[in-house]
């Protein structure tokens, strides 16, 4: 099988434009490379915090670069720029509330605020689109919390069979499947 692309996508006003190094894109491949033993690679966008870019940087992973998992990374607070959210909610066909409702259980033990980002999930044709907060701390907080369902969802959405290394990521699959 060919490596399966993976796209991770970084919203940063400042990290798109140079006022300080993007930590989030490598932090989420640093997170996938521990947990994925099928060979993969990252397709790596960094784009502002404006809704038309990143509907268009999922679009194109999604459809032209048939990624079955895409990541994003920051634009899911509150604040008036933080649109993350509203652009995948945007781009998918059907919305997983439960990704964004175990990523901040999760971070409500790190840190009070974790309350405050809007992350979510949902699908559009065979990819998966998950959303991480921007703080690269939290990436592998919330990334090690929802990966262990999502190999079985990208079975069930049609995408290639992902596998991961037991002794870091159990991905559960029901009997059967
Ligand atoms: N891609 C990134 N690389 C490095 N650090 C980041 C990144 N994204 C966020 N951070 C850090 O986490 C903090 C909180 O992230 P947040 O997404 O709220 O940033 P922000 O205030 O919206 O600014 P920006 O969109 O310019 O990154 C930032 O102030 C920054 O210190
Ligand atoms: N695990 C974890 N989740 C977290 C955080 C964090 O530091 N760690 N930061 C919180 C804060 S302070 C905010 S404002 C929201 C939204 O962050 P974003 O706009 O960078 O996506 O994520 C929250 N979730």
């Amino acid at each position: 099988m060919d490596a399966v692309p993976i796209g991770v996508v970084t919203v940063s006003d400042r990290a798109s434009r140079g006022i300080y190094e993007d930590k989030g894109g490598p932090a989420i491949e640093a997170v996938l490379g521990r947990i994925l033993t099928t060979p993969w690679h990252a397709k790596r966008r960094l784009v502002a915090d404006e809704r038309p870019a990143i509907e268009a940087a999922l679009r194109e992973l999604a459809d032209d670069e048939g990624c079955p998992l895409i990541v994003t990374t920051g634009g899911t607070g509150p604040a008036p720029r933080d649109v993350t959210p509203e652009a995948t909610e945007a781009v998918c066909e059907r919305m997983l509330p439960g990704f964004g409702e175990l990523m901040r259980a999760v971070s409500l033990r790190v840190v009070p605020t974790a309350i405050l980002s809007r992350q979510t999930a949902g699908t559009r044709g065979r990819s998966l689109i998950v959303n991480l907060p921007g703080k690269p701390s939290a990436i592998s907080d919330c990334l090690d919390a929802v990966f262990p369902a999502i190999p079985y969802c990208i079975d069930l959405i049609g995408g290639p069979r992902l596998e991961t290394d037991p002794a870091v990521c159990v991905a559960f699959r029901p009997k059967g499947s």
